[in-house]
């Protein structure tokens, strides 16, 4: 039955959404007229872009009419999103206008103040807050403080109050479904109702219950590094989110959607998170994976993906491991700069500038070019000797203009293909006809030599690859790799280029090779790095992404217990490494520690499988305890899953089969999707998960959650050592309410070990006779 005090509280919501609805209506017309305004520009601009033109005044005039009319339509296209985007954040504060309350008393005040806190601001007419953003300065009380006497921040600096009542709701559709009065910071009961009930295709904000530790995260402005590490599900991706929400707020002005940038595990995770921003009226930050940065500048060289280094690094021997490390590590970048920093100019690479299919600049001449050059930074060397190769560029353009063949082209150009050639020029510029047909003529050879032109500009002369093998033969490796490894490993460099492949590990020294000898790569417009699932980047990549973004202040998240195939670094040491790797001023660690994603019998059994799984406190949220199920062969393996996915589908809309790697999700999928239309095989080529049964190997799971997991063989052969325990980790991890996992054959000695208490499993065997 509904309280007194619920009576009243309902009164006030439906009150508040009331003037929410008219709100909705009045810019519901704005945003009418905003686009009735839009739809007559643009049937203006087509009407007009089909103009026939036939004298180039008319042209001229026409050009700089559709110049005006594109200004004005890109302008009223903005004012349209503007409205678009206040009409969605009203509509969506209408379904549930806030969720949180505090009463608090400004000392020397005799009245106490009620706030009201929601994803957006909303005031009455006469611009009293019904609802403060939860992003103010004043909202950080409901996450951060207990009752009594509270600070916060302000831009004018600390502030003092007294809280006196804090107070949580859920109101769905305008209806209060419970409410809560709290002394802690967000109360467990309303965390526990929103992570019973998840089951969404794609991430949802959690602004209503944001807990104190990760409010930290979002909030922090002052670190130039922020490095978060948190156990699995501990709210490590949601709290990135937020986080941009909330700088994005604070910095309106300065601070736009696209100059963040998030990179992320894989496409699907960019799909899957893509909600979020838009539900808290923001736009998405810029999205981009590693290996799409990567093959983005790397273009034309096929760089392997992470997923095949998985696939490859399980079979690493010890020395390769050892060469793959110091490639990885800070050392070898810094000796990759030291390399270039003290280059001598006759041993800097070039290739030839081809043009069809013969040499059109030497790279004798331009090693010439270069080493004449007085003495230089190598990035100044290299762009003088750019500006040279267009000069003489330039040189033989108006040489070439002076060919036969040129003056044939122009007798055979019809009228409409002179005056494109001509351009904005008029022919009253010209003093004379023979200056008029120069003109023409160089602009044909322009035309014609614009790969040439082309090649210059993009640094194609410079031969990087042969520089950076020449820098392996330089290097001064650690002792544990052994002597002949760098040498193996220049050759193997070399021979993968003759095919356009690049290790992953060799593409960030690369870039950045490239990037110091041509002056080239920085993105100085950037304000921000993200980066999620730290532990699957190596510190030379992080110190080039750096590199890459010099003024971005950073945040790094991510699971050290999450690393696959690799060995774990603890936080501090690795806070440590970054540290001297990127001279920052002010770093900081934060760790999360709760968990927040599965049940507690699914987190309890995940925390055992770790050597110091002790840390994560896990939320607790009931459910069933994981079932292990056990077969001594492949077949019946293969059917005893089909009834386990059966048996999770009845209560979960979605069921993943989650496997070590690609070819295991190959067989596993064949099998379900011989019995079973209803399955999906995910590959890095997807972009968006849909519900119902999924296959796929656990790479592609990274970040990911799912109602019900089931961990594919988790037999000893298939995880026979403490190498693997990152990726069962991460398996198990996946699950929100329901886990089964499957052997085919005896368990896995991760999980069949003394460590593992009893209670965490049910176990199920085949009976044998
Ligand atoms: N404060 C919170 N309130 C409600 N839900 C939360 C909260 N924190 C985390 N969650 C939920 O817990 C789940 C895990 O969060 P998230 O994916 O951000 O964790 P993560 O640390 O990035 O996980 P992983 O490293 O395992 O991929 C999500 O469903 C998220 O919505």
């Amino acid at each position: 039955m509904e309280s007194h005090e619920q009576k009243v509280e309902q009164k006030r919501v439906d009150s508040v959404i009331h003037q929410i609805a008219a709100k909705v209506k009045s810019v519901s017309m704005e945003y009418s007229k905003a686009r009735s305004e839009m739809k007559l520009v643009q049937e203006n601009y087509s009407a007009n872009t089909s103009v026939n033109y036939v004298e180039v005044d008319d042209r001229i005039e026409t050009s700089a009419e559709l110049q005006q009319q594109r200004a004005l339509a890109s302008r009223l296209i903005e004012n349209e999103q503007i409205i678009a985007g206040q009409l969605n954040v009203y509509k969506e504060l209408q379904k549930s206008p806030y969720f949180g309350r505090i009463d608090i008393q400004d000392p020397g005040e005799s009245e106490q103040e009620k706030l009201y806190i929601g994803t957006a601001s909303f005031t009455d007419d006469e611009s009293n807050f019904l609802v403060y953003d939860w992003r103010a300065p004043i909202s950080a009380i409901y996450y951060n403080g207990t009752l009594g006497d509270v600070t916060y921040d302000t831009p004018a600096g600390k502030q003092m109050t007294s809280l006196k009542k804090k107070r949580q709701f859920l109101i769905q559709n305008g209806h209060i479904e419970s409410m809560f009065d709290t002394n802690e910071t967000v109360g467990d009961e309303l965390l526990q109702h929103v992570l019973g009930q998840q089951n969404d295709e794609t991430m949802q904000n959690i602004v209503a219950t944001i807990q104190h530790e990760q409010n930290d995260i979002i909030r922090d402005t002052r670190s130039d590094l922020l490095v978060v590490q948190g156990v699995a599900g501990s709210g490590k991706t949601s709290a990135i989110l937020q986080r941009i929400a909330f700088l994005l707020y604070h910095s309106r002005q300065e601070l736009q959607a696209d100059q963040i940038v998030l990179f992320s595990p894989n496409k699907l995770f960019s799909h899957y998170i893509s909600d979020v921003l838009p539900s808290l009226g923001e736009r998405n930050m810029r999205q981009v994976t590693l290996a799409e940065f990567l093959s983005q500048r790397l273009e034309g060289l096929d760089v392997e993906s992470l997923f095949d280094r998985y696939e490859k690094d399980a079979e690493l021997s010890l020395e390769q491991q050892a060469l793959q490390d110091f490639k990885s590590s800070s050392a070898y970048m810094h000796q990759v700069a030291d390399y270039c920093q003290h280059l001598a100019p006759e041993h800097f690479k070039f290739n030839h500038i081809f043009f069809d299919g013969r040499i059109f600049f030497n790279k004798a001449e331009i090693e010439k070019i270069y080493q004449d050059l007085p003495k230089l930074q190598p990035a100044e060397r290299f762009l003088r000797t750019k500006n040279i190769l267009i000069k003489r560029l330039k040189h033989r353009i108006n040489q070439e203009a002076q060919s036969d063949w040129v003056a044939e082209q122009i007798d055979q150009l019809s009228d409409e293909q002179y005056h494109e050639l001509l351009g904005s020029k008029r022919r009253y510029d010209f003093q004379e006809v023979d200056a008029e047909t120069n003109y023409i003529a160089r602009k044909i050879v322009t035309r014609r030599l614009r790969k040439v032109y082309d090649a210059i500009y993009n640094n194609y002369f410079l031969d990087i690859d042969s520089q950076y093998a020449d820098f392996m033969d330089t290097v001064t490796p650690p002792e544990d790799v052994a002597p002949h490894a760098m040498a193996d490993s220049k050759k193997r460099f070399m021979h993968d280029i003759e095919f356009h492949k690049c290790d992953l590990v060799d593409a960030a020294p690369l870039l950045y090779m490239r990037d110091i000898l041509t002056g080239g790569g920085q993105n100085h417009a950037m304000q921000h790095l993200f980066v999620d699932e730290m532990q699957d980047y190596s510190i030379a990549q992080l110190q080039y992404l750096h590199h890459a973004f010099p003024k971005a202040q950073m945040t790094f998240l991510g699971d050290a217990e999450q690393a696959l195939f690799k060995a774990v670094q603890s936080p501090e040491a690795l806070l440590t490494s970054l540290r001297s790797a990127f001279h920052v001023r002010r770093p900081r660690l934060l760790k999360l520690n709760r968990s927040y994603r599965s049940t507690l019998p699914i987190t309890t059994f995940a925390k055992a499988l770790l050597p110091d799984g002790d840390q994560i406190e896990a939320f607790n949220r009931p459910g069933k305890l994981p079932r292990m199920v056990i077969r001594y062969d492949l077949d019946s393996g293969l059917d005893a899953l089909i009834q386990e996915v059966a048996d999770l589908r009845a209560d979960n809309g979605t069921v993943a089969i989650l496997t070590k790697n690609l070819q295991q999700a190959h067989q596993v999928y064949q099998k379900l999707h011989f019995e079973n239309d209803d399955v999906t095989l995910m590959t890095d080529a997807d972009l968006s998960l849909p519900k119902g049964t999924l296959v796929m190997p656990i790479y592609l799971a990274k970040g990911l959650e799912f109602d019900a997991v089931i961990a594919w063989d988790v037999s000893a052969t298939n995880f026979p050592d403490d190498r693997f325990t990152g990726t069962l980790y991460t398996i198990a991890t996946r699950a929100m309410h329901q886990l089964v996992l499957m052997s085919i054959g005896p368990v896995s000695p991760l999980i069949a070990s003394e460590k593992m208490p009893d209670s965490v499993l049910e176990i199920e065997h085949e009976l044998t006779n």
